[in-house]
């Protein structure tokens, strides 16, 4: 038989016959607690040593199981009120505190019911409950506590020990086995003739939580790839833009609801617009300008242009882009942070990430377009991509990118266009702006199978020492 110096060890260490523990086992030995554990299921498989799990379950009382422990649970107050003749609502619910939770449970258990403003006595009744608190304060462990562990008057604290105890020790031991195979060892020849610790992959380990990659940032980082590998530059601007290029240049009319202040978060503060866009921006708004379109009409304020907000799409970026650079052909991305008065749900945050996207060139046009946010989402892995039609102020045709997920059908990821005559035109963008803003949130739930998008912004370690590395490509 052969026994590993980590098994010789602890075997000449312990008494046969007697249950030790991992931690006083590991003191005797002088081996740390996991080499005990691993040891000792060693020597088991050679019937050498028996390992004993023990699982020890107490409980304890919650900051209400006490609390009902001295003034009795509500629906035995509630009990004894009815008792006592008082059988009004009204009354009932003067005279004692928790009156919601008492007649709740009296009503549960069939015990009183409620007709109009009167409590009806159906039954009578015992409260085991009482007793059962009480038989766990002072440190039994009773039976039939399910109901108050669900009631959150009881919590279980579960205790897992494990045992060792040396069945026999073998007399004729003990091979001089090799652990580590060292350099020495090696030069010296000493290895030669002798047997080999073999390692056994089956004994239990302490899981190893190594650092990596927050999945999101493996994703985002992903579409980045995606679009410098197909010729676009990133780009970056302030979190705080004009309403001018957040809303005006993209010729949002200053009454749309989308710049209101329950949609935008607007700062108490204005910038100076002293470009020559804002005057050809203001006429198109008005009348078209030169750009033959008729315009929104009525009137166009230069306050209303100049208050700042934080920007409520990355469009805002793409847009003063391409008007510093209006020569084609330019290709840009934008992965970054947008915020909006949005309630938190499951699916809405008030602050997320956009992928946004313009490129101008000449000879492009809206199937151009399709093209390339279909060869987009098949390079993330979506292999069903559809657009439906879509409406925004700044572009025309306008489409919604829908992706087919297994189970949860066509989802829609964001909005894509060509930019209207009206929004290139006044800043001198010379030829056919393709454009798109997708929700990069959404792109990573759908890729991660997540139903919560609040995930991704927390620091649930849980969660992402679960996400298995192979669902990411990086
Ligand atoms: N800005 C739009 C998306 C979009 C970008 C570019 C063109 C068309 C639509 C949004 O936030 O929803």
């Amino acid at each position: 038989m052969m026994l590993s110096p980590m098994e010789i060890t602890l075997i000449k260490s312990l008494e046969e016959g007697k249950d030790y523990d991992l931690e006083q086992a590991a003191k005797i030995s002088g081996l740390n607690k996991d080499a005990v554990l691993k040891a000792s299921y060693l020597l088991q498989e050679k019937g050498l040593a028996e390992v004993k799990v023990v699982k020890d379950i107490s409980y304890r009382l919650t900051d209400e199981g006490e609390k009902y422990l001295s003034e009795g649970l509500p629906e035995e107050r509630l009990y004894s009120l009815i008792k006592q003749g008082v059988d009004s609502i009204d009354q009932a619910k003067k005279e004692m505190k928790d009156f919601g939770i008492a007649i709740g449970w009296l009503r549960k258990k069939g015990i009183a019911k409620i007709e109009g403003k009167k409590i009806v006595l159906l039954k009578d009744a015992d409260f085991r409950e009482k007793e059962l608190l009480k038989k766990i304060d002072d440190g039994e462990t009773p039976e039939g506590v399910d109901e108050l562990i669900r009631r959150k008057l009881v919590s279980v604290d579960e205790k897992k020990e494990i045992f060792v105890r040396i069945l026999k020790k073998p007399s004729a031991e003990i091979k001089d086995v090799i652990k580590d195979l060292t350099p020495d060892i090696l030069i010296s020849g000493s290895w030669k003739g002798k047997e080999f610790l073999k390692y056994d992959v089956r004994i239990p380990s302490k899981t190893i939580f190594t650092a990596k990659y927050h999945p999101y940032e493996k994703i985002v980082a992903e579409c980045r790839k995606i679009f410098l590998e197909m010729g676009f530059t990133e780009i970056k601007g302030s979190f705080v833009q004009s309403s001018f290029w957040n809303f005006d240049a993209l010729f949002q009319p200053q009454d749309h609801p989308a710049r209101d202040m329950q949609d935008t978060f607007y700062l108490d503060a204005y910038e100076d617009l002293d470009d020559d866009f804002v005057e050809k921006v203001k006429r198109t708004h008005i009348d078209g300008w030169k750009t033959g379109s008729t315009g929104w009409g009525g009137d166009w304020s230069l306050d209303t242009a100049r208050k700042l907000v934080l920007r409520t799409h990355t469009t805002a970026i793409t847009i003063h882009y391409l008007a510093m650079n209006p020569e084609p052909p330019v290709k840009a991305f934008c992965i970054d942070r947008v915020y909006r008065r949005e309630s938190i749900d499951a699916t809405h945050l008030p602050e997320f990430d956009q992928l946004e996207g313009v490129l101008l060139d000449k000879d492009v046009g809206f199937r151009h377009l399709l093209g390339l946010l279909r060869e987009f989402f098949l390079k993330m892995g979506f292999e069903d991509v559809r657009f439906r039609p879509g409406y925004f102020p700044y572009t025309e045709p306008s489409v919604e990118p829908e992706v087919y997920v297994d189970g949860l059908g066509w989802v829609e990821l964001g909005g894509a266009g060509v930019f209207r005559k009206e929004v290139t035109e006044p800043l001198g963008i010379k030829g056919k702006v393709l454009a798109w803003g997708l929700g990069m949130g959404r792109l990573a739930m759908l890729r991660l199978g997540m139903k919560d998008l609040r995930k991704l912004y927390q620091p649930d370690l849980g969660w992402l020492r679960e996400i298995p590395v192979s669902r990411l490509r990086w």
